[in-house]
């Protein structure tokens, strides 16, 4: 099976170097030429706890996959960047590569990109990677895991009769190939509901954690931070409930949990406003707000913490859903 993962940042390079480790035909594609060639003349070093494990790892950039990427050469094709990075362009070349016949499987938190991909490649292949999985990008050619977790993988499409048999194979496969790779895996007919579950997560904990500059575990530590969590929360979970999605009745202490396991961790949206990077803040938070306006559901703390994760970010960062479709790469 041919498996191509665009995307080396944190968790591509986790996935494709546990994916390597286990022996499987997989290839990384990065941003540069360097980071290209930098893994394929050093490979990847993966930090495992304390361990520092050499990875010998195939890689290719962007640029040279455009350029000669062939028709149907990936049996799938794992989408490893962040939500901003999945445009036309890239989309064309996703759909090139993976031909009639490749699915492709999106690891991305928050929601907007299924929609974006379906007007590239056809539904029933489109399947979703939730995880709790942590990872963190060193260096161009060195990530850390910083927390075991788990993934669960499934058809995109709402309803399970989407999985045809060619899919259920092929998701068989590569929760088998993953699970080789040592992550635990679990297949699931219900992603829509995983994803809410984690978006509400991410939007009480990223945008918050992000705007007071504390790490995860500092964010239950006050009243006032408690008040602004379940403000949130609230709100995620209405929009979420009228949109008929089922979410977990102890959805409130999964938070508490994420909080408390993964306490060190500075959430990706804290390291983007750090880094002066553009955030997820439209498909996880704005996509609540989007998803309220439609449905008449007042959400009026999302509303602002959206805008102050934007000010917060680089100027101009004007992303959403809408001009993505537009812009190139
Ligand atoms: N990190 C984590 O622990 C988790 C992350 N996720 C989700 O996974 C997704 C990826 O996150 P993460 O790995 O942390 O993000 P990173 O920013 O570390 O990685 C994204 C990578 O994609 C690269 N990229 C951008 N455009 C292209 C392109 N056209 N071709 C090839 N590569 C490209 C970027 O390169 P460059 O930087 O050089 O532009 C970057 O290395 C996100 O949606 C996140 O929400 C989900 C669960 C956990
Ligand atoms: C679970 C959490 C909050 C861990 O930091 C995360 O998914 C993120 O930072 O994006």
């Amino acid at each position: 099976m041919n498996i191509i993962c665009i995307g080396a940042g944190a968790i591509g390079m986790l996935v494709t170097a546990r994916l390597a480790l286990a022996g499987a035909n997989v290839l990384l594609v990065t941003h540069s030429e360097e980071q290209a060639l930098l893994l394929n003349s050093g490979g990847l070093n993966l930090l495992e706890g304390p361990t520092d494990n050499p990875v010998s790892v195939k890689a290719i950039s962007y640029g040279q996959l455009a350029a000669n990427g062939g028709t149907g050469q990936a049996d799938w094709v794992l989408l490893t960047v962040k939500q901003k990075h999945i445009t036309p362009p890239l989309l064309d070349i996703v759909s090139r590569i993976a031909g009639d016949e490749g699915h492709v499987l999106c690891f991305q938190n928050g929601i907007g990109h299924v929609e974006r991909i379906s007007r590239h490649v056809s539904a029933e292949r489109i399947f979703l990677a939730v995880t709790t999985e942590g990872a963190r990008k060193l260096g161009p050619n060195k990530v850390a895991h910083t927390g075991a977790g788990t993934t669960w993988i499934g058809p995109a499409a709402p309803k399970p009769k989407f999985l045809t048999e060619m899919g259920q194979n092929r998701q068989n496969l590569i929760v088998h190939s993953l699970r080789q790779g040592g992550f635990q895996v679990l297949p699931s007919n219900q992603m829509n509901e995983l994803v809410w579950n984690k978006l509400l997560i991410n939007s009480v904990i990223n945008p918050l954690t992000a705007l007071l500059r504390i790490r995860n575990g500092e964010l239950p530590a006050a009243g006032e931070r408690i008040e602004l969590m379940r403000l949130l929360l609230n709100e995620g979970i209405s929009v979420a409930k009228g949109l008929g999605i089922r979410v977990r009745d102890d959805v409130w202490e999964q938070v508490l949990d994420v909080c408390r396991n993964t306490a060190n961790n500075h959430s990706s949206m804290l390291q983007d406003v750090q880094a002066g990077r553009s955030t997820e803040i439209e498909w996880i938070n704005g996509a609540i707000v989007k998803q309220g306006y439609l449905l008449h559901i007042q959400v009026p703390v999302s509303e602002t913490i959206c805008r102050l994760i934007k000010a917060a970010g680089p100027s101009g960062d004007n992303h959403t859903a809408e001009n993505e479709l537009a812009s190139g790469d």
